[in-house]
């Protein structure tokens, strides 16, 4: 089944009213001032992963990509803005300007990380660089987008982490999700993230995810006695039964559940497997595992739920629970213990009035973090011998400096925390093209890819990065030239009070 990213179909024909007000205040500022065409570049990144954890997983730019390639102001978005009032009881935008809108399209560039690649603080997962009006219009829309998807991407990673390789993990949070789309999107990014499939049948239809399930306690309950339950959900499906054998004493549903296996296996059925959902996982796994054995039924895949994370995963093999499949709802789809990515757009570099170069811009902060960095970036990451990432270095590709051989990164947040990279290590530039003047350079890999790359990307880490509890820093900095830009920028910007 094709997957489209169906972002924009979704809901309504245009999106482009996704977005937050001031976005169209400064579109229309920018127009009446005539600085609407000038070029400028943004980025985008987040300064810390999430989770406290060592890394966050990309994700979102398929759908960042369709929403940008059908960005139109419909005749219905036009009549809207047209309502808005201003204070004084005139209009907030005036007809020659929504003119203007009512014509517009994306023709930015757009450069970016691949979803699925591993990222960290401060380097940018997209560039945007085109007319100042567009790129600035389109930062809400590409936040909420890009910081949803790699927050659950990055849980989804972790818990698959968690499980291990051979582990099947289901997303089972739809009921429990941040609404329709938070649940549908939460979907998309766990699949990418490292789930196998997910409960959510809209997102299987829409983007191609496996859908699977098992049943509530309500049907058990809606039937005289379990082991009735379990027949008759047998004789629905006799080759795609889980029975949920926690109703009302789980050892004793699993006892019924290997009666109707036993039943089920004369008629040429074999049960697929039974879910614990409530307990202790972990005793109450071994238990059954035993008693299926026993009963010849090794075959049986045990599932378990009940409010399951990363942390609460590894707990429990560590206790030795036999849980063949996690069904991990609210705390994936919530992103339970951090429920925002704090991902940001700022602006880096802007076309001089005569159009012949670039006024590198800066945002100031109290927190030496929270200071953007200007410049026209790419981030370099440089490998170890087996390909494992060891270090990245945000450079400005605009800057003439030719990089050296070995070059020094220097955190951004802590210049005494500088790093030489190993001279020669091989290395590769996350950043690439994506939108040419708003029109695709080459397809985007699809989800299938996509979650393949963050497979191979996760495990290429290191494990102490990848560890949940105080995980190694992996090193990200400027490059020494970027660095001293900045600095020089920052003391200009900010000026000598008297004391
Ligand atoms: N062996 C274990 N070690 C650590 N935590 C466990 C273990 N077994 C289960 N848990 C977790 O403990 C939490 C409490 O589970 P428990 O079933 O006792 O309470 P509950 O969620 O209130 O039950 P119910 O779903 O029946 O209302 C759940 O998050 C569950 O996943
Ligand atoms: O705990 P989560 O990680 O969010 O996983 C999803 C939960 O949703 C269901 O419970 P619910 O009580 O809604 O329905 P049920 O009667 O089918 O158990 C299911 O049994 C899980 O416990
Ligand atoms: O199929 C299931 O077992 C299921 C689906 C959603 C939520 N809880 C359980």
């Amino acid at each position: 089944m094709p997957a489209p990213p169906a972002l924009s179909g979704l809901y309504r024909p245009s999106l482009a009213l996704l977005t937050d007000l001031y976005q169209l205040t400064m579109a229309y500022g920018y127009w009446k001032q005539g600085l609407h065409e000038r070029e400028a570049v943004f980025h985008l990144y987040f300064r810390r992963a999430p989770f406290e954890g060592g890394y966050a997983v990309a994700a979102g730019l398929a759908l960042a990509v369709d929403y940008l390639e059908n960005l139109r102001f419909t005749q219905e978005d036009i009549a809207y803005l047209a309502s808005l009032q201003g204070s004084k009881n005139g209009r907030l935008f005036p007809d020659d300007f929504l003119a203007y809108l009512r014509d517009l399209t994306f023709t930015c560039d757009v450069d970016a990380v691949a979803e699925g690649t591993v990222v960290f603080g401060n380097e940018p997962l997209m560039r945007v660089q085109g007319p100042l009006l567009q790129a600035q219009l389109v930062e809400t829309a590409l936040l909420t987008v890009i910081n949803f998807q790699t927050l659950i991407a990055t849980k989804a990673a972790r818990v698959r982490d968690a499980a291990g390789p051979d582990a099947t993990v289901l997303e089972f949070g739809l009921r429990r999700a941040q609404g329709p789309d938070g649940g549908l999107e939460a979907t998309r990014a766990a699949y990418l993230g490292g789930a196998d499939g997910t409960s959510n049948v809209l997102a299987g239809r829409l983007y191609g995810i496996p859908v699977r399930g098992t049943h509530a306690h309500s049907w058990v309950q809606a039937f005289g006695d379990e082991k009735q339950a379990f027949a008759a959900y047998a004789d629905a499906f006799p080759d795609d039964s889980t029975f949920l054998v926690d109703t009302y004493d789980t050892l004793d549903g699993v006892r019924h559940a290997i009666e109707v296996a036993l039943d089920m296996r004369q008629n040429g059925h074999e049960l697929g497997g039974i879910r614990l959902d409530s307990g202790d996982l972990a005793y109450l796994s071994k238990a059954a595992r035993e008693l299926l054995d026993a009963a010849g039924l090794p075959n049986v895949r045990i599932v378990a739920s009940n409010d399951l994370e990363e942390n609460l995963i590894t707990s429990l093999r560590q206790q030795g629970a036999r849980i063949d499949i996690w069904a991990v709802g609210t705390q994936l789809v919530t992103a339970y213990n951090q429920p925002a990515l704090g991902g940001v757009y700022k602006l880096a570099a802007l076309r001089t009035a005569d159009g012949q170069d670039w006024d590198f811009t800066l945002k100031l902060s109290e927190q030496q973090a929270k200071t953007s960095i200007p410049g026209i970036l790419q981030v370099r990451r440089y490998l170890g011998d087996h390909g494992q990432p060891r270090a990245d270095m945000i450079y400005n590709v605009a800057a003439p400096a030719s990089l050296p051989e070995a070059p020094i990164i220097i955190d951004p947040a802590d210049l005494t925390r500088r790093r030489p990279v190993h001279p020669g290590a091989p290395f590769r530039d996350l950043l690439a093209p994506v939108l040419r003047a708003g029109q695709l350079v080459q397809p985007l890999p699809t989800l299938e890819e996509s979650r393949e790359l963050a497979r191979q990307e996760v495990t290429s880490l290191d494990p102490s990065i990848r560890r949940f509890l105080n995980p190694h820093v992996y090193p990200v900095g400027l490059e020494q030239p970027l660095h001293e830009f900045r600095t020089q920028l920052m003391l200009k910007k900010r000026p000598v009070r008297p004391a």
